[in-house]
């Protein structure tokens, strides 16, 4: 694609096959109005309330179906071309900062953190153009002692990979990753560099045991008495210490070769001042960085997500550098993938669809939005500057040159000041990241997302069902808060972001309130069953044909695209049920939430999710069993909806057998049954943590009593009074 002579370095492919999924959304449509038209003329006398609740469910679904078309209607896909790059700039690259957060030591053990930091270090990019921030909100001396583990290990690690041309740069991934044989020299280092591996993680592994650094460490490093101060995790001094400094000509490797910058950085937090959680962490480091490396990108990682992929920095900077197009661009998103997704994804955690397909139609109208971990940013955009059509980036990195002449220890002191100013991401929210990016966009600038066959960003996700619907709640409250602020993405934008954009936030930001159409939706007809009222068309009567059509055509499309995903039959099952789960409880409690926050009556919290399991939950989760363990009012509400499913279902099974008779049943109320013979079927896996299992991750037998009470109350109740 060359125009003017001109070679750019990307290029954006729109998806093929638009046409026919064009008239596949046109005709689904049809079936939605016409079972909106069927509902509204239809209206029983018998049931009523009922039907009108179903009414509103049905405009509900088809409304929030629409919205999704703007993730489908329009994908693109972009490709980079890193050779141009390098001949175009060669050494001239601009200075990369890389900012890792972490902020508990139990939850993220250290050496997970500093596998991530050394991932990132070891870029395939120029050194002395590479520092690696770690933000450590846990303000752990362990932490820290890992981290200085690693400053020394990076100086083997990196001339390995450097010689090697390692892809998977995460010691720890490597060593159990690599399949290729070796040859006789690099098997003889291999044998070396793990050998140091095993020792240093010995020693931070028993540090960890014993709970504090030896005291050896402690004399011979005198930055730990930074810590004598230190009263609490909330309560402490800024600490940081710069623990490579890219301007020290003797910070080399083994080879020779200058080492990134490693700064260590646990902000000053005070009770009284709130802290902001990941938003304020990377504030910090936004500060503190512009003062030592300041480079004009920053790509963003959390602890748990290492680089897989060395060449993703030259990958962002092929979008951003773009002499025609990248002065629009304000930052780089990769997707989010994961390393312990198993075959089935129990949890659907790997949200496949989203990185594989609505992100990439969010794209096509401007840009997916920031999600955290993965994504690069220019610096002074991030910092708020307003899009302007003349506006070149500015690769130099000045503060490096100023301050130059000043001692680490002077510099160090200097900036620990600085510590504590707002700048950069909002705060707030619970997805500070996605606000945050929307308030990019809406001042003028695109984002790009990239998606390379490589992956570029491997995670962990939590292996408990409690985890992963608390995970949800903070998400799917935090996109509600966007919706109700004044960033809204519903309001009008004065053309400021694209209406397909608008309309792609939309879709998460309306996560949340999708809960009490889909909670009605399980429960209501249900009951009616009991009663023997139908909500639903007859089979023989023609208004069946668009209720059959939608819901059939949209589940095979749904099935289709978690296949073209890279999922599996039983992982879309299991998405299924996951989507339920979510949206009956994570979701709902969003709601609530989001309303006792409007209400001044609580503030909305980050709840850290966990890196590790202990080893009986970790087998129940390779072998894909649910994990439900503790009693927790989400788990309430999931039991309790799939028992009231199940006693409906045992009552319209006798009433075809003892009263009316299987035809009677079957004439009347089909899709009643039908809907919710679906949900006990779905709900396979939880009856049997209810009634069967004995392992410690079932539902708890008093969580079990009271579901139970709840649900025969429910049916009795609507039963008898209605
Ligand atoms: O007070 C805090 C809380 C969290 N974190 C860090 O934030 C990151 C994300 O936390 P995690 O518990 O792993 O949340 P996830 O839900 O997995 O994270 C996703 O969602 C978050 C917003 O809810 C984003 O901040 C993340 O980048 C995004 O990957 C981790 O590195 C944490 O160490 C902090 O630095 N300070
Ligand atoms: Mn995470």
């Amino acid at each position: 694609m060359e125009s003017n002579g001109y070679y750019p370095l990307f290029e954006t492919r729109r998806a093929k096959g638009r046409a026919i999924y064009r008239l596949f959304a046109a005709s689904v449509l049809v079936g939605v109005c016409l079972i909106w038209v069927y509902r509204v003329s239809h209206i029983p006398r018998n049931g009523r309330w009922g039907w009108i609740g179903l009414l509103g469910a049905e405009l509900w679904f088809g409304f929030y179906w629409i919205l999704t078309q703007a993730q489908r209607w329009n994908r693109v896909y972009r490709h980079t071309f890193k050779d141009r790059l390098s001949q175009r700039y060669g050494k001239d690259m601009p200075g990369v900062d890389i900012f890792v957060c972490t902020a508990d030591p139990v939850l993220e053990p250290p050496l997970m953190v500093i596998n991530t930091v050394l991932s990132v270090m070891a870029y395939d990019y120029p050194s002395e153009k590479l520092s690696v921030y770690l933000s450590d909100d846990g303000g752990s001396d362990l932490t820290y002692y890992a981290l200085l583990e690693a400053s020394q290990f990076a100086k083997h690690w990196l001339p390995y990979c450097k010689k090697f041309r390692v892809e998977t740069t995460s010691p720890a991934a490597y060593f159990i990753s690599r399949d290729a044989p070796l040859d006789a020299n690099q098997a003889k280092e291999l044998v070396i560099i793990k050998k140091l591996y095993a020792e240093m993680e010995n020693r931070i592994e028993n540090a960890a045991k014993i709970g504090r650094i030896p005291e050896e460490v402690r004399l011979k490093h005198k930055q730990f008495s930074q810590w004598d101060s230190y009263s609490s995790r909330r309560d402490h001094d800024t600490i940081l210490q710069i623990l490579i400094d890219g301007r020290d000509p003797n910070a080399t490797d083994e080879d020779g070769f200058v080492l990134p910058s490693l700064v260590y950085l646990a902000r000053e937090k005070r009770p009284q001042h709130h802290h902001n959680f990941k938003a304020g962490a990377m504030n910090a480091l936004i500060r503190v960085s512009s003062k030592i490396s300041n480079g004009p990108i920053i790509l963003n990682v959390d602890c748990d997500m290492y680089s897989n992929n060395s060449h993703s920095v030259r990958d962002a900077l092929c979008f951003l550098m773009d002499e025609e197009k990248g002065h629009e661009i304000a930052f780089v998103q990769f997707p989010q993938n994961f390393e312990n997704i198993t075959k089935n994804e129990i949890y659907s955690s790997s949200m496949r669809v989203i990185g594989e397909v609505e992100f990439h139609g969010m794209d096509g109208y401007g840009g997916p939005p920031y999600v955290g971990s993965g994504c690069f940013h220019r610096r002074d955009t991030l910092c708020g500057r307003k899009f302007s059509k003349g506006y070149k980036g500015d690769w130099s990195t000045s503060a490096n040159e100023r301050l130059r002449e000043e001692s680490v220890h002077e510099l160090e002191e200097k900036l620990k000041g600085l510590a504590s100013l707002q700048m950069g991401l909002l705060y707030g929210c619970p997805v500070e990241d996605v606000i945050t990016g929307l308030s990019i966009q809406r001042r003028g600038w695109k984002s790009v997302y990239f998606n390379p066959s490589r992956k570029a960003f491997l995670g962990v996700v939590p292996a408990t069902l409690p985890e992963v619907l608390v995970q949800h709640k903070r998400w799917s409250e935090g996109d509600l808060q966007i919706l109700l602020s004044k960033y809204s993405p519903a309001w009008f934008q004065h053309g400021k972001i694209s209406l397909g954009l608008r309309m792609g936030y939309c879709v998460y930001c309306l996560w949340a309130p999708n809960s009490l159409a889909v909670l009605y939706y399980s429960v209501i007809p249900s009951l009616y069953l009991l009663k023997g009222i139908p909500l639903f068309p007859q089979i023989s009567s023609p208004w069946f044909l668009p209720f059959a059509y939608v819901i059939i055509v949209i589940h095979i499309y749904g099935l289709l695209e978690f296949l073209w995903s890279g999922g599996t039959i039983l992982g879309w099952w299991n998405d299924q049920r996951m989507w339920f789960y979510k949206r009956t409880s994570s979701y709902l409690f969003a709601v609530m939430d989001t309303i006792l926050k409007s209400l001044g009556v609580t503030d909305s919290a980050f709840i850290i999710s966990a890196k590790v399991a202990d080893q009986d939950v970790s087998q129940r989760y390779e072998k894909d069993i649910m994990e439900f363990g503790i009693s927790s009012p989400m788990i309430t509400i999931l039991s309790t909806v799939a028992l009231l499913n199940l006693f409906c279902l045992v009552g319209v099974v006798k009433e075809a057998f003892l009263g009316e008779g299987i035809m009677g049943v079957y004439k009347t109320v089909t899709l009643q049954s039908v809907l919710c013979g679906l949900l006990v079927l779905i709900n396979l896996p939880l009856y049997h943590a209810l009634f069967l299992r004995k392992d410690k991750g079932k539902i708890p037998s008093s969580l079990a009593v009271k579901s139970i009470a709840f649900a025969l109350f429910a049916c009795i109740s609507f039963t008898l009074f209605y």
